[in-house]
Formats: C-alpha cells, sequence, structure tokens
C-alpha cells in the first residue's frame, strides 16, 4: 500500500517503521507546516496527530477519496461531524482511541469485570491512567473508552477527570517521564480490593495495530473501530 501519514511524531515514525517492514510505501509525511497534500498518491493515510488538526486531517482525506485511520485523541466531541462526512461522501474511516490487540483485550475483560460487579453496592471503581509528560490530552482516549465500557455494565452516569461522586467514574491522569501508557481499573470495597491493568512496554503494539487496520480497511465503505478489525467477540 502507499500510506499518506498526517503526523510524523513519535507514532508516525514508529508506525513508517512497521509499515516499511510490513512491504507498504510512505508516500506522504503530512504536518501542520504541509501545504500540498497529495491525496491522489494515497492508498489509505494513518492520522497520529494533534487534537486540534485531526478532524480537518481527517475530512480532507474522506474528501480527497482516501481511506484514513486515525488514532489521535483528544477531539471525540466531534466525532458525529467527523462520521456524518465521511456517509457523505461514501468514504471509509476507522478510529480507535488504542489500536493495540492487548488493550483491546483489556477492552472486553473491562467490560466483562464491571458486568459482573455491576451494581453490587459494595466497590467503587477509579480509573488512573498513566502517560508521558508530553501528552497534550487527558484523561487519555483510552481511559475514556474504559470509562464508557463501565457506563454502559453498570448505573454509573458519566466519568469525571480527577474526581468522582456517587454515579461517576472518577479517571486520575498522571503523567510521569516516558511511560507509553499504563491503565488500572479498581475497584474498592471494605473487606477487598479488586483490580486489572495494562501496561504498554513502548508504542510498537498501537504502531502495529494501525497499520493492521489500514490493511484492513482497504475497498471497504463506511465507518468502523478496531473491534471489526480484531473479532475479539464480546457484546
Ligand atoms: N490510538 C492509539 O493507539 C494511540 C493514539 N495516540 C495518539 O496519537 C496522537 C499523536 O501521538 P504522538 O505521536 O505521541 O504525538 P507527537 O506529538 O509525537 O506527534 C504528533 C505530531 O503531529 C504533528 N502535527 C501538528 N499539527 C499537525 C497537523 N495539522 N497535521 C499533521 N500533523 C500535525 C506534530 O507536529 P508539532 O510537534 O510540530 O506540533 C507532531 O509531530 C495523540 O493524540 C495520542 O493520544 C498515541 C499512541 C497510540
Ligand atoms: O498519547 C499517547 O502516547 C497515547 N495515547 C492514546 C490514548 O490517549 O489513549 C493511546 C495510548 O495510551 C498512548
Amino acid at each position: 500500500m502507499k500510506i499518506g501519514l498526517f503526523g510524523y511524531g513519535k507514532m508516525g515514525k514508529m508506525i513508517e517503521q512497521i509499515a516499511q517492514n510490513r512491504g507498504h510505501e510512505i508516500v506522504a509525511r503530512i504536518d501542520e507546516n504541509s501545504t500540498e497534500i497529495p491525496y491522489g498518491d494515497m492508498d489509505v493515510a494513518i492520522d497520529f496527530s494533534v487534537p486540534e488538526s485531526a478532524v480537518s486531517n481527517i475530512k480532507g482525506c474522506l474528501s480527497g477519496g482516501v481511506p484514513v485511520v486515525s488514532g489521535t485523541t483528544g477531539w471525540l466531541e466531534k466525532f458525529g461531524e467527523v462520521r456524518d462526512h465521511c456517509l457523505k461522501v461514501q468514504g471509509a474511516f476507522l478510529y480507535a482511541s488504542n489500536f493495540s490487540l492487548g488493550v483491546n483485550i483489556f477492552f472486553e475483560l473491562n467490560r466483562m469485570l464491571a458486568g459482573m460487579i455491576q451494581n453490587s453496592g459494595e466497590y467503587k471503581v477509579r480509573i488512573d491512567e498513566t502517560h508521558h509528560i508530553h501528552k497534550l490530552d487527558a484523561p487519555s482516549g483510552t481511559a475514556i473508552t474504559l470509562a464508557e465500557g463501565i457506563i454502559s455494565q453498570t448505573d454509573y452516569k458519566q466519568w469525571e477527570l480527577n474526581k468522582g461522586n456517587v454515579d461517576t467514574v472518577p479517571i486520575h491522569s498522571h503523567r510521569e517521564g516516558e511511560v507509553p501508557g499504563t491503565h488500572v481499573i479498581t475497584y474498592s470495597g471494605s473487606v477487598d480490593e479488586i483490580s486489572i491493568r495494562h501496561e504498554a512496554f513502548s508504542r510498537e503494539g498501537f504502531a502495529l495495530g494501525a497499520v493492521v487496520a489500514a490493511e484492513w480497511i482497504l475497498g471497504k465503505q463506511g465507518v468502523f473501530n478496531m473491534k471489526d478489525v480484531l473479532n475479539l467477540g464480546g457484546k
């Protein structure tokens, strides 16, 4: 495949390595200074840029007839706008807050655990996410997906950043050194505590998942997520 990279930072460079190792060609490396965007040269685009640019990058690719995979987080309040544009131009778009196989398994484990605990009244949940000091957004997109999974299985109504109350899931964000991404779900009770944890050792898992998703989306039309790609089962 001929791949256009939107965002050539930590993730863009890791994706380049993995894509080239899988025999693909990088035909464009787009950043905020790019003026000419060669949509016609691209079979697929992969966006790992910044929250402020993701929507325009994605919509530009869709308008240019280029299927696009985005992992950029921090823009989800505009997801409906992007989905509507994709359907309008009959394009193909795939977003995932986290592309790694391990985290997508963790997403399913999280929902199962929440469903078992549900509204036992014995436990209060919290999410802790830890990332490197360069991260622009908080909480992480992964933590938001985890909170949404818990909300879907329980009586919790919403999530809140760095605080919570009786019907909200608190997400505590920590920024430390060069941590790639660690997420912990903890259920605390009066006599015991249950927790599940995912730790990324590097960005390799994220980047591999994004390239696999780009390979998968070729020839498709619609709006997709990583569950469509991985077939992990689960409801
Ligand atoms: N879904 C997933 O699995 C994962 C998602 N992410 C997300 O991906 C995003 C990028 O992460 P990361 O690579 O670590 O961040 P970086 O800051 O290392 O890279 C982002 C790059 O985007 C560039 N950029 C800025 N504006 C634009 C623009 N208009 N068009 C294209 N590129 C632009 C930045 O340039 P400059 O520095 O000059 O501003 C920077 O080089 C984040 O939102 C992060 O949360 C990260 C890992 C996994
Ligand atoms: O910014 C990062 O690095 C990451 N961001 C994503 C998120 O916001 O969940 C995915 C991963 O945790 C790394």
